[in-house]
């Protein structure tokens, strides 16, 4: 039967290409509050270098507040996020953040101007920015469109030129919130064997926030699911113990994925329930 694991102890995952790229995360009982509101109790974390973690949770639990304060932008009520011992105090290169909708790209420069963003930002010589840009986007299979614009592409293509963008910062950490969430069932799956592909040529280690089951069963080391909200906390974390590249059909993965949605499936009701509860009372 499957099993939740305490939420501290991140295992030694499998062999990377790259192995020494990424960073260890680690939150220590980190509460969240905006103004009088309570988003999210006392979490701790501790995610390895190069482990491929996802956050699920019911819709408005936190998973996005969580993955703003790892990226610097919201700064925890009390309790310490650190990357490699080092407190996490604002937004940071190291730290590279792909959000759902690819609209963050900038539409008048190309997609290798995108990409090459991050290291002219950082003062590399014009040669390593276009070296740069280009080992990136022929990593997200993007090379042949480094000359076009933004607008000229579809949606998947352009959350990939957003990965790339990130990924061409070489963070050691890349913040993932719902990144194919906005794509079709085809291009998401695409994306997903691609990022999986991504993760372990780059060995960095990825925090990546999804409400899809499945996505999660197909890339994470393990699966943290989070209660519902407020004051969410983290309430179990499952190892996924299968060989990659992953196969749905696996009965260990389906075993996975029931217990997950009989996990997640119970707080959305407590969500709901609080949430019927509230309506009344304004009643
Ligand atoms: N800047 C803010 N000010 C006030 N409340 C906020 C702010 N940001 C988030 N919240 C609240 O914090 C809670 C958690 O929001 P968050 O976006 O992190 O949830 P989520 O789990 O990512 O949701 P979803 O899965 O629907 O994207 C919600 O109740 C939300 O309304």
């Amino acid at each position: 039967m499957t099993k939740a694991i305490e939420a501290d102890r991140p295992p030694s995952g499998p062999a990377r290409e790259n192995d020494a790229h990424g960073a260890a995360v680690a939150v220590d009982g980190v509460d969240i509050r905006f103004g009088s509101f309570h988003a999210v109790r006392d979490i701790s974390l501790d995610i390895a270098a190069g482990e491929f973690l996802c956050l699920l949770g019911p819709s408005g639990c936190g998973k996005s507040t969580l993955l703003s304060a790892l990226a610097g932008f919201v700064h925890p009520h009390s309790g310490s996020l650190t990357v490699d011992g080092m407190p996490v105090t604002g937004p940071d290169p190291e730290l590279g953040m792909v959000f759902q909708s690819s609209e963050a790209l900038f539409d008048w420069l190309t997609v290798r101007q995108n990409v090459a963003f991050g290291p002219r930002m950082r003062g590399r010589s014009r040669a390593e920015q276009h070296k740069l840009a280009d080992e990136y986007l022929s990593l997200v299979g993007l090379r042949h469109c480094a000359d076009r614009f933004p607008s000229q592409l579809s949606g998947g293509m352009r959350q990939r030129v957003q990965i790339a963008r990130v990924l061409a910062n070489e963070p050691r950490v890349v913040l993932m919130d719902e990144p194919f969430g906005a794509l079709d069932a085809q291009t998401r799956q695409v994306m997903q064997e691609e990022m999986a592909r991504i993760w372990q040529t780059s060995g960095c280690t990825v925090v990546f926030v999804t409400h899809d089951i499945d996505e999660a069963i197909l890339l994470a080391d393990r699966v943290a699911v989070m209660t519902a909200g407020p004051a969410a906390s983290v309430k179990s974390v499952y190892p996924v113990d299968l060989p990659r590249p992953r196969d749905e059909s696996d009965p260990a993965a389906r075993e996975l994925r029931h217990a997950l949605r009989d996990d997640i499936g119970e707080e959305v009701r407590k969500a709901l329930l609080a949430q019927g509860l509230d309506q009344e009372e304004q009643r």
